[in-house]
């Protein structure tokens, strides 16, 4: 058989037409995925434009049906952010790839991808622009755009531009997307999406109102917002060749020594004379300059360096165990809470910080195993839950039998994985690999809440085992009582030397003394003996 040659056709791709044609791997695969999906990538954008710099957040999602026959829905997500400057508003929505937030400082954003995905999906399935209004903080006036993403181009398209001064000092933005979706199967998970964002932001007020006419409030229950991330220099054991010649193209430094310890975190003058000599470099050298080979022999130098202190820990906010209990309690109404926040760690150069908060009992419903509520950068994770970390050590190698959990039972373990680069397994952000590193802190953290629960589970168990003694030997208190006064009965005087109420007394006081406890505690009414 004789080969048929075809001619391949070549071409290049955008980024736009690349994740037009590939939604999926954004989270944007079915009509169910797109509208939670765009609700979780507006509200992100709401809460990192609001908590990361200061502002205790208000933020209200409307979800509205369109067309009832074609399923379209409106989404309109609204909050009291920074805002968005007018000249960089279109970008920001109109063209992949594009952020505010590709600085080493922990966001819940860090792609540049979200809301475009949330607006191309708009585009293609309803032919319509997004909306955006937005009044950035300062401003005297507020912008509206109308505007799609140049799948070709990856340019924004604006369709309409228009301001409008401001009648008060207010700052935010509104942002009103219309989709095809399947809002009846999307609904639960996006009411537990709001759910679980409000438990980890307890200083963010947020409302739901659903196209049924369903308004959810999430109050705010404190006012105490975390400690927001600084924006730090990258730490060396996280520098490659390409980083090295990004930074080394944007130095003003003039000196290799210089430059080292200008852009990088952990390095001062000794430590760069010992990096550069390390290279067999000249310390004076201009770092631009520097030959493919020199920089190769400086990265080398970092990764063989051993004494670097561990990444700042500066740019992590983690939630806090206050917070964390907070958001439980007024939530989940359990019984029994407590969580850990871990001291920073880092993998691969990338700082982090876990913490995990454990509920228990009250009205959480017993279940099979314990409900995981995985979060990372305080984004709750829905899907894909069996590949995440997080459940490699909660469901599967934490016995929980060894901290006197037997299921059934009523546990939720919330974790929390803070850090300046969350290892996802895609960019719809809803699974986050196994990094040992990340693993191990997991694990001691789990440990050390489970521990504080098996000490509440054996001293609850103590008290019942008590309370069952208590009232056992107290049914008894009555009758003996009287029987012991009969007996004490003088034949002469007729009457009873020591009457029934002294000895019930004395008798509590045995009881109460063999058990442990103080005498008011035992219970008021004593119960006959039928
Ligand atoms: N509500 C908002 N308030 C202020 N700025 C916003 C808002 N929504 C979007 N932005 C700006 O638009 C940028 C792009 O948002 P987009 O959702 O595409 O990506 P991202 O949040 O940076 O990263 P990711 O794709 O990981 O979510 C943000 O970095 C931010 O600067």
């Amino acid at each position: 058989m004789t080969a048929v040659v075809r001619r391949e056709q070549y071409r290049g791709m955008g980024a736009a037409e690349f994740f037009y044609r590939n939604k999926e791997i954004a989270g944007f695969g079915n009509p169910v995925r797109a509208i939670y999906q765009t609700i979780r990538e507006l509200v992100e954008n709401s809460l990192d434009a609001t908590e990361v710099h200061g502002i205790l957040p208000r933020i209200t999602i409307q979800v509205e049906e369109v067309d009832k026959e074609k399923g379209v829905y409106r989404v309109i997500v609204d909050d009291n952010g920074i805002g968005i400057p007018p000249d960089k508003a279109p970008y920001a929505f109109g063209r992949v790839l594009y952020s505010s937030k590709y600085v080493a400082r922990q966001t819940r954003g860090m792609y540049g991808l979200g809301v475009k995905m949330a607006v191309l999906y708009g585009q293609m399935t309803t032919g319509k622009p997004t909306v955006v209004i937005t009044s950035p903080m300062g401003y005297s006036k507020s912008y509206k755009f109308k505007v799609k993403v140049g799948v070709k181009t990856n340019e924004p398209e604006v369709l309409e531009r228009s301001e409008a001064f401001k009648s008060a000092k207010w700052h935010g933005t509104r942002v009103i997307i219309e989709l095809e979706a399947d809002w009846r199967r999307a609904r639960n998970k996006v009411l537990e999406y709001v759910k679980r964002t409000a438990i980890v932001s307890p200083y963010a007020d947020i409302t739901l109102v659903t196209p049924e006419g369903l308004l959810i409030r999430y109050p705010r229950t404190t006012t105490k917002l975390p400690r927001p991330p600084k924006e730090v220099k990258p730490h060396p054991k996280g520098v490659d060749v390409e980083m090295m010649k990004q930074l080394i193209d944007k130095t003003t430094a003039k000196s290799l020594v210089q430059f080292l310890v200008s852009e990088f975190q952990s390095i001062g003058p000794k430590t760069a004379q010992t990096l550069v000599s390390m290279a067999h470099l000249d310390p004076s050298m201009n770092p631009k300059a520097l030959t493919d080979s020199q920089i190769k022999a400086l990265v080398d130098a970092f990764r063989e360096y051993p004494r670097f202190k561990p990444p700042s820990a500066e740019a992590l906010s983690p939630i806090g165990e206050e917070l964390i209990k907070i958001g439980l309690r007024s939530v989940l109404k359990p019984e029994f809470v407590e969580a850990v926040t871990r001291r920073p760690s880092a993998y691969e150069g990338h700082p982090f910080i876990v913490e995990v908060g454990i509920a228990y009992g009250g009205e959480i419903p017993p279940s099979d195993a314990p409900i995981l509520y995985r979060y990372a950068n305080k984004i709750p994770l829905l899907y894909d839950e069996k590949s995440d970390v997080a459940w490699k050590v909660v469901g599967e190698s934490i016995d929980w039998s060894n901290y006197k959990v037997t299921f059934p039972a009523p546990l939720v373990v919330l974790t929390h994985i803070a850090s300046t680069k969350i290892p996802y397994k895609g960019v719809g952000k809803e699974s986050v690999a196994d990094i040992p590193e990340i693993e191990k802190e997991l694990k001691l953290a789990v440990q050390e809440v489970a521990r504080k629960l098996k000490a509440y589970l054996t001293k609850k168990e103590k008290e019942e085992e008590v309370q069952k003694r208590v009232v056992t030997l107290m049914k008894y208190v009555p009758e003996v009582s009287r029987s012991l006064s009969i007996l004490s009965i003088d034949p002469k005087r007729r009457k009873p030397k020591v009457e029934e109420k002294v000895i019930e007394e004395k008798l509590k006081e045995v009881i109460a003394k063999k058990l442990g406890l103080r005498k008011e505690e035992l219970p008021e009414v004593v119960v006959e003996i039928e």
